[in-house]
């Protein structure tokens, strides 16, 4: 995996990245552009909610400690609030908003509607991740929301906790679908972007291009591209110029 923003860093004035300097490259092609997709937009809310921003980026101090080191695959585990950025970003922006096609294999009843054989279904995860009904404020980024003491063994399991007890409203959390066809990338996927968008916010201070707040209007298709690609100012932080020279 190779990151092209800063690939050709030499100096340490402040530049300007784009969406499309976002490229995550792999040996598998498939989920590559849902990963990239899923840092751009985490890094648009990151900068819209730089409070969060900043309380990323002293998880990840905090936890590589002295002398600095670029973060690793081991560390995804122990960087909770990072991992909530995450799952909060494919709760709002899901990267495959209507997952994939299924069609059904025999007539059946769902919730009392009558599905026949051979019917396309599409499930809305975009709308299911955003309903009032299920979700408290479904349409703020509230990385914080999520429940600590899940994660703490078992990182994945963060998926079902936004707001554990009586609401349990995580349960409808769905970015990688469900049963057999459930996506085979899920953890690769995530950890993708996990380093992605952990080694962007570890090297770099970001700000955005103006005073206004980046534009999160979503873009049409199968997937979720923004609209308007991110654009944001970024500059080295003086603790990592040694290991980006
Ligand atoms: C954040 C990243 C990713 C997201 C959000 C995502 C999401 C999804 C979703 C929603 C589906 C459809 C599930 C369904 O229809 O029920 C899917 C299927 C699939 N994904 Fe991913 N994916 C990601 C990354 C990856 C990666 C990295 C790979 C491979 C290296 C991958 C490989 C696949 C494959 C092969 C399928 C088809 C599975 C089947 O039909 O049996 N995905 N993914």
């Amino acid at each position: 995996m190779k990151f092209h923003a800063w690939s050709s860093w030499s100096g340490s004035s402040r530049r300007k990245m784009r969406a499309s300097d976002i490229d995550i490259i792999s040996s598998l092609e498939a989920g590559t552009s849902t990963s990239a997709d899923a840092v751009e937009w985490a890094m648009s809310l990151l900068l819209n909610n730089p409070g969060a921003l900043a309380k990323a980026q002293e998880e990840i101090d905090a936890c590589v400690g002295q002398p600095a080191r670029l973060i690793e695959a081991a560390d995804l585990p122990k960087l909770q609030y990072l991992w909530c950025i995450i799952m909060e970003t494919l709760r709002l922006y899901p990267p495959t908003p209507l997952l994939l096609p299924h069609e059904s294999a025999n007539d059946c009843t769902v919730s009392g509607f009558h599905v026949p054989m051979g019917t396309m279904l599409l499930v809305n995860t975009f709308a299911i991740h955003r309903d009032p009904e299920i979700w408290d404020r479904p349409g703020s980024f509230m990385p914080e929301s999520y429940q600590r003491g899940m994660l703490d063994d078992e990182y994945l399991f963060c998926f079902v906790c936004r707001f554990l007890g009586e609401n349990s409203e995580g349960k409808m959390f769905n970015p990688f679908g469900m049963g057999r066809r459930r996506c085979p990338g899920e953890n690769l996927g995530t950890q993708m972007v996990g380093l992605a968008l952990g080694t962007m916010i570890q090297c770099f201070n970001w700000e955005r291009v103006g005073d206004d707040l980046v534009d999160m209007t979503e873009g049409a298709g199968l997937t979720i591209p923004k609209k308007v690609p991110l654009e944001a100012f970024y500059e080295p932080r003086a603790s990592m110029a040694n290991l980006l020279s």
